[in-house]
């Protein structure tokens, strides 16, 4: 396999202060223009917390169905759901579970309202806390790398977060348990995700596979590694410098495997659209509109994962095409 067919490694070892990393910056951007996904190592995230949390997921997954329906899905996206459920009231309402799609458990963690934080299952007992100390961890690294991108786009380091303040980091765990031969192992299927970045703590399993030039290609995890995704808004705040890039999950054969999603959420109530200043100083015309987070998550919501459906939509035509 030639080298460009591997997706990009990018070091962040001594990149705790400005100067280290805006010399991975460059690279960073790079990789989100030409990949809009990439590997990061000696990325400062606990390692044992990420043992910790793929064992407190899977615990929860081998929990009996009737637990773990205490914790079904709500409207507002949180909670566990899987195949199984696909027919009952509360699921279809909300779209987003097929028989064919895979197991999995979501919630935002980090909203500043503790009610919140308690929807996390206390079963098992270390779950919650776990999810919690794990989302803060991997919030302080997203905004570094968030930084960096900033500067690489010729803004002020905090300029993106600023953007998106206060920045919420929703958890989805996704399992797909040994496939028997009167059962078939979900997946999750193609689509883009829609905030900012997701960092996907991948099993030693692979199973993640990305678009790339019209064909699907697997990306085979590294120890200990986040693999990094460019979302639907960081698309649109960079008018499309940085690609938002279809993907999908799904086990393995004869190994069971666990994907732990933990994506960088705007706030609710965030515009989001090309930054003005990108456009200033190239005078290039915005590719796409406006919207607020808000309202982009509740299509999702509403209408279920699709592609790059939503992105798409705010896409502006370019005129006389
Ligand atoms: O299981 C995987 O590797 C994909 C996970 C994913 O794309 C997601 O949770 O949004
Ligand atoms: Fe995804």
């Amino acid at each position: 396999m030639k080298m460009e067919d591997e997706v990009p490694v990018i070091d962040l070892a001594g990149t705790q202060d400005d100067a280290g990393l805006k010399s991975v910056g460059a690279q960073i951007a790079k990789a989100c223009e030409e990949w809009g996904f990439f590997q990061i190592i000696n990325h400062g995230v606990d390692l044992s917390l990420m043992d910790r949390i793929q064992e407190a997921y899977r615990e929860f997954f081998y929990l009996p169905p009737e637990e773990k329906q205490k914790y079904l899905v709500d409207d507002q996206f949180q909670g566990w759901c899987c195949p199984e459920m696909s027919g009952h009231a509360r699921v279809k309402k909300i779209g987003l579970i097929t028989p064919e799609t895979c197991e999995y458990m979501y919630h935002d963690v980090l909203y500043g309202d503790p009610d919140r934080q308690n929807l996390v299952p206390p079963n098992p007992p270390a779950l919650r806390a776990t999810v919690l100390e794990y989302a803060t961890q991997v919030r302080a690294l997203q905004e570094r790398v968030l930084a960096a991108l900033s500067q690489e786009l010729g803004l002020e380091a905090d300029a993106l977060r600023r953007l998106f303040a206060p920045a919420d980091v929703g958890i989805r765990a996704n399992f797909y348990p040994l496939k028997t031969d009167d059962n078939t192992v979900g997946v999750l299927p193609a689509h883009s995700d829609a905030p900012v970045f997701t960092f996907l703590l991948a099993d030693k399993v692979p199973g993640l596979e990305i678009r790339r030039h019209g064909r699907w290609m697997q990306v085979e995890p590294l120890q200990n590694a986040f693999i990094v995704n460019v979302a639907d808004c960081l698309e649109v705040v960079s008018n499309g410098r940085f690609k938002s890039v279809e993907h999908k999950g799904g086990g393995n054969e004869g190994r069971e495997r666990i994907s732990i999603g933990a994506f960088y959420n705007p706030a609710r109530a965030a515009t989001i659209g090309p930054v003005a200043q990108l456009l200033d100083e190239s005078s290039r015309r915005p590719r796409y509109g406006s919207a607020r987070f808000a309202d982009l998550q509740d299509q999702l919501v509403a209408k279920g994962v699709h592609g790059k459906r939503y992105v798409e939509a705010l896409k502006i035509p370019v005129e006389g095409s």
